[in-house]
This record gives C-alpha cells, sequence and structure tokens, in this order.
C-alpha cells in the first residue's frame, strides 16, 4: 500500500528524514514508533502528500501522491494538532467533508455520532475540549471509510474509555473493509495490543521493521534449571541475554520457540519454561543484538 523509498528531508540544515525505507503491505495496521523529533509527522506529511521529498519517492498504491487527486480521496489524516474553520460545528464539517470526499458516509456517520455521547453536533468545535476535538476527527475520518486511515499520535488527549471506543471502531473498518492503518506513536507499549506491523524510527530512519508474526518467533525467552551448572547452550541456539539465579537460569534466545524447547530440552534439565515476551522485550533483545540504545528510543 506504501512504499518508501530512500526519502529524505531537510529543513535549514536539520536533517529530518534521512534515506529513509518503509512499507505499509495492504490491511496492515501499521504503527510507526519512535522519540521526540525522530521525524513520526515528517514522514506523515511526505504520506498524505503535504511535504515533497528532496531526494526519494513515495507511492501508494503504485502511485505518487503528489497532485493526485483520486489518491487523496482514499485517505483520511488525523495530525497531531487538529484546526477547523473558525465558527465550525461538527455538523458544518460534515457537510464539507461530505462534499470533498465521494465515499463519505453520512448514514454511518449519525450512527457512529453516538458512540460519543459528548458530541454536540450543532457547537462550535473550537469550544470543546482537546479530547472532544479528537472525536470530533474521529467520527469524519471513519465516515470517509478511508483506503488508507494515517492517524498521528491519535490517542493523546483521549481518556482510556474513549481510546478503547475509538480503537474498536478502527477495528470494525480494518475488519469489514480491509483499510489500511498507519499509526503513529512515541510509545511502542500503547500500540503494542493493536498493531500487525512495527517500525521503529531513530534520527529519520526506519532502523527495525517487523511484522509481529516475524516478530513472535524471533525471540524466545525460556526458563531452565540444571541439577548443577549451566551447561554450554547447543548449537545453533544464539543467546541474547542470560541471567541466573541460583539453579534457575532465564535465557532471552534468538529464534523460534519450538527449536529452543527442543534444542534445551534435550540437555535434560530438572525444569524447562518457554515464557511470553512482550512486543517491548522482544525489540529491546532484537535492537540489542543490533548495539541499539534502545531504552531511548522505545520508553
Ligand atoms: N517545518 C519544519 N521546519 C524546521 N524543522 C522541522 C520542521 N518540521 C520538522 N522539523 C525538524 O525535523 C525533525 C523531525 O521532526 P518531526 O516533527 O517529524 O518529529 P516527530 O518524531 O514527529 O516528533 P514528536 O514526537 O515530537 O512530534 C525535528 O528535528 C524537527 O525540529
Amino acid at each position: 500500500m506504501i512504499q518508501i523509498d530512500n526519502v529524505s528531508k531537510s529543513f535549514h540544515g536539520t536533517q529530518a528524514l534521512d534515506h529513509l525505507q518503509m512499507h505499509v503491505p495492504k490491511g496492515a495496521i501499521y504503527g510507526l514508533v519512535g522519540p521526540n523529533g525522530a521525524g513520526k509527522s515528517t514522514i506523515i506529511r511526505h504520506i498524505v502528500g503535504a511535504y515533497r521529498p528532496d531526494e526519494g519517492e513515495i507511492l501508494i498504491d503504485g502511485e505518487n501522491i503528489r497532485e493526485n487527486a483520486s489518491i487523496k480521496e482514499k485517505i483520511a489524516y488525523i495530525p497531531d494538532e487538529i484546526f477547523y474553520f473558525a465558527q465550525a460545528t461538527t455538523l458544518d464539517m460534515m457537510h464539507y467533508y461530505k462534499g470533498l470526499y465521494p465515499s463519505f458516509d453520512e448514514q454511518y456517520f449519525y450512527k457512529i455520532c453516538k458512540c460519543f455521547p459528548m458530541l454536540n453536533l450543532k457547537k462550535p468545535i473550537r469550544s470543546f475540549s482537546k479530547g472532544t476535538i479528537k472525536q470530533v476527527a474521529f467520527v469524519l475520518a471513519l465516515s470517509i471509510h478511508p483506503a488508507l486511515l494515517v492517524l498521528d499520535e491519535p490517542v493523546d488527549g483521549l481518556d482510556p474509555v474513549m481510546r478503547r471506543q475509538i480503537w474498536s471502531l478502527i477495528m470494525g473498518e480494518v475488519a469489514d473493509r480491509g483499510t489500511t492503518v498507519l499509526v503513529s506513536s512515541h510509545n511502542l507499549r500503547e500500540l503494542e495490543d493493536v498493531c500487525d506491523h512495527i517500525g521503529i524510527l531513530s534520527h529519520g530512519h526506519i532502523i527495525l521493521e517487523r511484522s509481529l508474526d516475524n516478530l513472535q518467533s524471533s525471540v524466545t525467552k525460556v526458563q531452565v534449571a540444571f541439577d548443577g551448572d549451566l551447561p554450554p547452550i547447543p548449537e545453533g541456539l544464539q543467546v541474547l541475554h542470560s541471567v541466573t539465579n541460583g539453579r534457575v537460569s532465564t535465557l532471552i534466545l534468538k529464534g523460534q520457540p519450538r527449536e529452543a524447547q527442543e534444542k534445551m530440552a534435550a540437555l535434560h534439565p530438572l525444569l524447562l519454561d518457554v515464557l511470553p515476551l512482550s512486543l517491548e522485550e522482544i525489540f529491546i533483545y532484537e535492537m540489542e543484538g543490533e548495539h541499539y540504545e534502545v531504552k531511548n528510543i522505545l520508553f
């Protein structure tokens, strides 16, 4: 769906994007994670056609988005700072969107408005709280039934109940229509329950991009105990991290859980458990292997 090749962008000598490569498959929920200033908003603004790269290429469904109205009308974008016309109400914006997006679904708009009881459709949006303004943005964006939904720090300012409500509406769109979602955040934890692909952005380029399936089979955590010292680890198992407490050792191994379990079982331990790893742990160990200062990137 989104193919980004070698994109660079500088602002007055500040290199915001540095030969960035990124691929978002169709139907994916792709989480773009990185610290302040990593370049998340800059790459997102390129994807929605607001910025032109100094170098490189961005293709959406094989086409360049710049000056391309037919691609733009399939994309809904919620920026990190949302602006509406000064006096506009949600109903005014609904009529504006209806004129702008041929796929705008008015019936669906009224249906999902009911999920947001605080939303008064006839009051000026600028009188709303930050969280309610975000709700307006989601109601409008989802009513387009976009092929691509681009969200820059979407849950900032929303309480946990609203976050869940909004994610369940997004998941509904993904399930019913195969919508592709690109969502940015500072925090991997925020995205780990919803994304099936993750890209980690640091200093203007993607340092790691993985699908969840690929991730879950890439690192394994095992707890083992032996009657004596920990024997040499079998060939083919790379130890990324190891802690021993008395007889019990916790090992983080590169590779698939089944392979790790079989090879460790062949050593006849007194105890052998394969333990679940959070997405955050997987990234930490994967990137430690690549000598990145991961804690600065993920938290
Ligand atoms: N319009 C601009 N003019 C000058 N510098 C810019 C501009 N936009 C971005 N930058 C710089 O580019 C770099 C990347 O900024 P960007 O806003 O893309 O980061 P981000 O990952 O979205 O950060 P945050 O999480 O704080 O929103 C920063 O150094 C920023 O100061």
